[in-house]
Protein backbone atom coordinates (compact mmCIF):
# COMPACT_ATOMS: atom_id res chain seq x y z
CA UNK A 1 0.00 0.00 0.00
CA UNK A 2 1.73 3.24 -0.94
CA UNK A 3 0.85 7.18 -1.21
CA UNK A 4 2.78 9.24 -3.29
CA UNK A 5 5.98 10.06 -1.68
CA UNK A 6 9.05 10.33 -1.98
CA UNK A 7 10.71 6.66 -0.34
CA UNK A 8 13.65 6.29 1.31
CA UNK A 9 12.79 3.13 2.09
CA UNK A 10 10.59 0.72 0.30
CA UNK A 11 9.43 -2.86 1.82
CA UNK A 12 7.69 -4.97 -0.64
CA UNK A 13 6.36 -8.30 -0.27
CA UNK A 14 7.70 -8.77 3.26
CA UNK A 15 7.52 -12.10 4.85
CA UNK A 16 8.75 -12.95 8.09
CA UNK A 17 8.98 -16.34 10.05
CA UNK A 18 10.14 -17.10 13.57
CA UNK A 19 10.99 -21.06 13.14
CA UNK A 20 7.64 -22.73 11.22
CA UNK A 21 5.73 -19.30 12.70
CA UNK A 22 4.57 -16.73 10.38
CA UNK A 23 4.62 -13.32 11.78
CA UNK A 24 4.45 -10.87 9.04
CA UNK A 25 2.69 -12.04 6.02
CA UNK A 26 2.89 -10.24 2.49
CA UNK A 27 3.52 -6.52 3.15
CA UNK A 28 4.78 -3.45 1.45
CA UNK A 29 4.99 -0.41 2.62
CA UNK A 30 7.41 2.49 1.86
CA UNK A 31 8.73 5.57 4.25
CA UNK A 32 9.22 8.78 2.98
CA UNK A 33 12.26 10.96 3.87
CA UNK A 34 10.01 14.13 4.86
CA UNK A 35 7.69 12.44 7.40
CA UNK A 36 7.03 10.43 10.63
CA UNK A 37 5.22 6.68 10.22
CA UNK A 38 3.49 5.19 12.73
CA UNK A 39 3.27 1.55 13.18
CA UNK A 40 0.28 0.55 14.95
CA UNK A 41 -1.91 -2.34 15.87
CA UNK A 42 -2.65 -5.25 18.66
CA UNK A 43 -0.09 -6.78 20.57
CA UNK A 44 1.84 -9.07 18.89
CA UNK A 45 0.51 -8.08 15.28
CA UNK A 46 4.16 -8.28 14.09
CA UNK A 47 4.79 -4.23 14.47
CA UNK A 48 8.26 -4.90 16.00
CA UNK A 49 9.15 -7.61 13.80
CA UNK A 50 8.46 -5.47 10.88
CA UNK A 51 10.47 -2.48 12.44
CA UNK A 52 13.39 -5.10 12.29
CA UNK A 53 13.51 -5.56 8.86
CA UNK A 54 14.07 -2.43 7.94
CA UNK A 55 17.36 -2.20 8.91
CA UNK A 56 18.56 -5.93 9.45
CA UNK A 57 18.08 -6.47 13.48
CA UNK A 58 16.18 -9.67 12.56
CA UNK A 59 19.31 -11.04 11.53
CA UNK A 60 20.34 -11.31 15.20
CA UNK A 61 17.55 -13.64 16.73
CA UNK A 62 17.84 -17.28 15.91
CA UNK A 63 15.43 -19.00 13.67
CA UNK A 64 13.66 -15.76 12.29
CA UNK A 65 13.68 -15.96 8.46
CA UNK A 66 13.27 -12.54 6.12
CA UNK A 67 11.94 -13.07 2.57
CA UNK A 68 11.15 -9.82 0.26
CA UNK A 69 12.28 -6.71 -1.01
CA UNK A 70 13.87 -3.80 0.78
CA UNK A 71 15.46 -1.15 -0.62
CA UNK A 72 16.85 1.83 1.28
CA UNK A 73 17.32 4.46 -1.73
CA UNK A 74 16.71 1.57 -4.60
CA UNK A 75 19.51 -0.51 -2.91
CA UNK A 76 18.89 -3.82 -1.88
CA UNK A 77 19.91 -4.08 2.33
CA UNK A 78 19.52 -7.86 1.54
CA UNK A 79 22.17 -8.40 -0.81
CA UNK A 80 25.32 -10.39 0.13
CA UNK A 81 27.24 -7.29 -0.56
CA UNK A 82 25.92 -4.82 2.22
CA UNK A 83 27.45 -4.11 5.04
CA UNK A 84 25.25 -4.47 8.06
CA UNK A 85 26.84 -2.44 10.44
CA UNK A 86 27.23 0.78 8.03
CA UNK A 87 23.28 -0.06 7.37
CA UNK A 88 22.54 0.26 10.92
CA UNK A 89 24.53 3.49 11.22
CA UNK A 90 21.94 4.96 7.78
CA UNK A 91 19.26 3.31 10.01
CA UNK A 92 19.63 3.74 13.43
CA UNK A 93 17.30 2.24 15.83
CA UNK A 94 16.00 3.69 19.20
CA UNK A 95 14.43 0.58 21.72
CA UNK A 96 11.43 0.71 24.34
CA UNK A 97 14.06 0.35 27.35
CA UNK A 98 16.62 3.38 27.16
CA UNK A 99 20.17 1.32 26.41
CA UNK A 100 23.31 3.48 27.46
CA UNK A 101 26.22 1.96 27.29
CA UNK A 102 27.84 1.79 30.71
CA UNK A 103 30.52 4.91 29.75
CA UNK A 104 30.34 8.26 30.00
CA UNK A 105 27.52 10.62 28.11
CA UNK A 106 30.52 11.70 25.76
CA UNK A 107 31.64 8.45 24.72
CA UNK A 108 27.65 7.06 23.99
CA UNK A 109 27.77 9.75 21.57
CA UNK A 110 31.50 9.64 20.29
CA UNK A 111 31.92 5.57 19.84
CA UNK A 112 29.69 5.12 17.02
CA UNK A 113 31.53 8.33 14.96
CA UNK A 114 34.73 6.75 15.83
CA UNK A 115 34.48 3.62 14.34
CA UNK A 116 32.85 5.29 11.74
CA UNK A 117 35.91 7.25 11.58
CA UNK A 118 33.71 10.09 10.99
CA UNK A 119 36.03 12.75 13.08
CA UNK A 120 39.31 13.69 11.91
CA UNK A 121 40.81 14.46 15.46
CA UNK A 122 39.46 15.19 18.99
CA UNK A 123 37.56 18.67 17.99
CA UNK A 124 36.04 17.45 15.21
CA UNK A 125 34.68 14.48 17.62
CA UNK A 126 33.50 17.14 20.60
CA UNK A 127 32.33 18.74 17.85
CA UNK A 128 29.68 15.87 16.54
CA UNK A 129 29.57 15.04 20.14
CA UNK A 130 28.23 18.57 20.93
CA UNK A 131 25.82 19.25 17.59
CA UNK A 132 24.08 15.19 18.49
CA UNK A 133 23.13 16.39 22.08
CA UNK A 134 22.10 19.59 20.84
CA UNK A 135 20.02 18.11 18.02
CA UNK A 136 18.90 15.24 20.68
CA UNK A 137 17.27 18.33 23.15
CA UNK A 138 19.85 17.00 25.77
CA UNK A 139 23.03 19.20 25.29
CA UNK A 140 22.13 22.24 28.27
CA UNK A 141 20.97 19.36 30.45
CA UNK A 142 24.35 17.57 30.17
CA UNK A 143 27.21 20.02 29.15
CA UNK A 144 28.53 20.07 32.81
CA UNK A 145 28.43 16.65 33.18
CA UNK A 146 29.92 15.15 29.78
CA UNK A 147 32.30 12.84 31.49
CA UNK A 148 29.32 11.18 33.89
CA UNK A 149 28.02 7.33 33.02
CA UNK A 150 25.54 7.22 30.58
CA UNK A 151 23.39 5.02 32.76
CA UNK A 152 23.24 7.69 35.60
CA UNK A 153 20.84 10.02 33.78
CA UNK A 154 17.04 9.63 34.39
CA UNK A 155 15.40 7.95 32.13
CA UNK A 156 13.99 10.68 29.51
CA UNK A 157 17.78 12.07 29.50
CA UNK A 158 19.12 8.52 28.74
CA UNK A 159 16.09 7.81 25.88
CA UNK A 160 17.61 11.32 24.42
CA UNK A 161 20.70 10.51 24.69
CA UNK A 162 20.28 6.98 22.87
CA UNK A 163 18.71 9.21 20.44
CA UNK A 164 21.70 11.45 20.27
CA UNK A 165 23.75 8.24 19.67
CA UNK A 166 21.78 7.44 16.78
CA UNK A 167 22.35 10.93 15.20
CA UNK A 168 25.94 10.96 16.22
CA UNK A 169 26.46 8.49 12.97
CA UNK A 170 24.41 10.93 10.52
CA UNK A 171 21.82 8.52 9.66
CA UNK A 172 19.28 8.52 6.90
CA UNK A 173 16.15 6.80 8.63
CA UNK A 174 15.53 6.51 12.37
CA UNK A 175 13.48 3.54 13.96
CA UNK A 176 11.54 3.69 17.15
CA UNK A 177 10.38 0.88 18.91
CA UNK A 178 8.15 1.97 21.87
CA UNK A 179 10.61 4.94 22.50
CA UNK A 180 8.44 6.35 25.58
CA UNK A 181 6.82 2.98 26.92
CA UNK A 182 9.54 3.18 29.66
CA UNK A 183 9.08 7.29 30.20
CA UNK A 184 6.87 9.20 32.62
CA UNK A 185 4.20 12.21 31.01
CA UNK A 186 6.57 14.39 31.26
CA UNK A 187 9.69 12.85 29.52
CA UNK A 188 7.52 11.44 26.99
CA UNK A 189 6.06 14.98 25.95
CA UNK A 190 10.31 15.51 25.16
CA UNK A 191 11.06 12.73 23.38
CA UNK A 192 7.98 13.59 20.85
CA UNK A 193 8.36 17.25 21.54
CA UNK A 194 12.33 15.94 19.60
CA UNK A 195 10.35 13.52 17.37
CA UNK A 196 8.86 16.83 15.80
CA UNK A 197 12.05 19.01 15.42
CA UNK A 198 13.57 15.89 13.73
CA UNK A 199 10.98 15.46 11.16
CA UNK A 200 12.17 16.21 7.92
CA UNK A 201 16.00 15.52 8.50
CA UNK A 202 15.47 12.01 9.48
CA UNK A 203 13.12 9.15 7.85
CA UNK A 204 11.33 8.58 11.21
CA UNK A 205 9.45 4.90 11.90
CA UNK A 206 7.69 4.85 15.42
CA UNK A 207 5.92 1.45 16.71
CA UNK A 208 3.62 2.88 19.16
CA UNK A 209 0.89 1.36 21.77
CA UNK A 210 -0.75 4.55 22.46
CA UNK A 211 -3.08 5.98 19.74
CA UNK A 212 -2.87 9.60 20.70
CA UNK A 213 0.94 9.03 20.33
CA UNK A 214 0.73 8.34 16.92
CA UNK A 215 -1.77 10.95 16.26
CA UNK A 216 0.32 13.70 17.63
CA UNK A 217 3.57 12.78 16.23
CA UNK A 218 3.25 10.44 12.83
CA UNK A 219 1.88 12.39 9.27
CA UNK A 220 1.40 8.38 8.12
CA UNK A 221 -0.21 5.54 9.65
CA UNK A 222 0.26 1.92 8.84
CA UNK A 223 -2.34 -0.28 10.77
CA UNK A 224 -1.18 -4.05 11.25
CA UNK A 225 -3.07 -7.04 12.40
CA UNK A 226 -2.06 -10.52 12.92
CA UNK A 227 1.06 -9.99 10.50
CA UNK A 228 -0.85 -8.23 7.79
CA UNK A 229 -0.78 -4.68 6.94
CA UNK A 230 -4.64 -4.02 7.27
CA UNK A 231 -4.26 -0.01 6.44
CA UNK A 232 -1.97 2.86 5.76
CA UNK A 233 -2.78 5.94 4.64
CA UNK A 234 -2.52 10.11 5.97
CA UNK A 235 -2.49 9.74 9.84
CA UNK A 236 -5.87 11.95 9.55
CA UNK A 237 -7.77 9.82 7.37
CA UNK A 238 -7.03 7.05 9.70
CA UNK A 239 -7.82 8.13 12.91
CA UNK A 240 -10.68 10.13 11.46
CA UNK A 241 -11.54 8.47 8.42
CA UNK A 242 -10.77 4.44 8.01
CA UNK A 243 -11.25 2.78 5.46
CA UNK A 244 -11.38 -0.92 6.80
CA UNK A 245 -13.70 -2.39 9.95
CA UNK A 246 -10.41 -3.48 11.73
CA UNK A 247 -9.22 -0.29 11.69
CA UNK A 248 -12.13 1.33 12.84
CA UNK A 249 -12.41 -1.33 15.44
CA UNK A 250 -8.97 -0.77 16.73
CA UNK A 251 -8.66 2.45 17.22
CA UNK A 252 -12.25 3.02 18.90
CA UNK A 253 -10.97 1.01 21.72
CA UNK A 254 -13.22 -2.02 20.39
CA UNK A 255 -9.68 -4.64 20.85
CA UNK A 256 -6.47 -4.12 21.25
N1 LIG B 1 12.21 -13.72 18.97
C1 LIG B 1 11.04 -14.29 18.69
N2 LIG B 1 10.92 -15.62 18.60
C2 LIG B 1 9.75 -16.21 18.31
N3 LIG B 1 8.59 -15.54 18.10
C3 LIG B 1 8.64 -14.20 18.18
C4 LIG B 1 9.85 -13.48 18.48
N4 LIG B 1 9.59 -12.17 18.49
C5 LIG B 1 8.27 -12.04 18.22
N5 LIG B 1 7.71 -13.25 18.03
C6 LIG B 1 6.28 -13.52 17.70
O1 LIG B 1 5.97 -12.85 16.49
C7 LIG B 1 4.69 -12.22 16.58
C8 LIG B 1 4.84 -10.73 16.36
O2 LIG B 1 5.55 -10.17 17.47
P1 LIG B 1 6.00 -8.66 17.54
O3 LIG B 1 6.78 -8.47 18.78
O4 LIG B 1 6.61 -8.27 16.26
O5 LIG B 1 4.58 -7.93 17.65
P2 LIG B 1 4.23 -6.48 18.14
O6 LIG B 1 3.05 -6.04 17.35
O7 LIG B 1 5.43 -5.61 18.08
O8 LIG B 1 3.80 -6.76 19.64
P3 LIG B 1 3.86 -5.82 20.94
O9 LIG B 1 2.99 -4.66 20.60
O10 LIG B 1 3.28 -6.68 22.01
O11 LIG B 1 5.30 -5.45 21.13
C9 LIG B 1 4.13 -12.60 17.94
O12 LIG B 1 3.31 -13.71 17.80
C10 LIG B 1 5.36 -12.93 18.75
O13 LIG B 1 5.07 -13.88 19.74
Amino acid sequence: MSIPNQSKISAQHVNVWYGAKQAIADVSLDFGQDHVTALIGPSGCGKSTFLRTLNRMNDTIAGAKVEGDITLDGENIYSPDMDVVQLRARVGMVFQKPNPFPKSIFENVAYGPRIHGLAANKPQLAEIVEKSLRRAGLWDEVKDRLTESGTALSGGQQQRLCIARAIAVDPEVILMDEPCSALDPIATAKIEELIHELKGRYAIVIVTHNMQQAARVSQRTAFFHLGTLVEYGATSDIFTNPRQERTKDYITGRYG
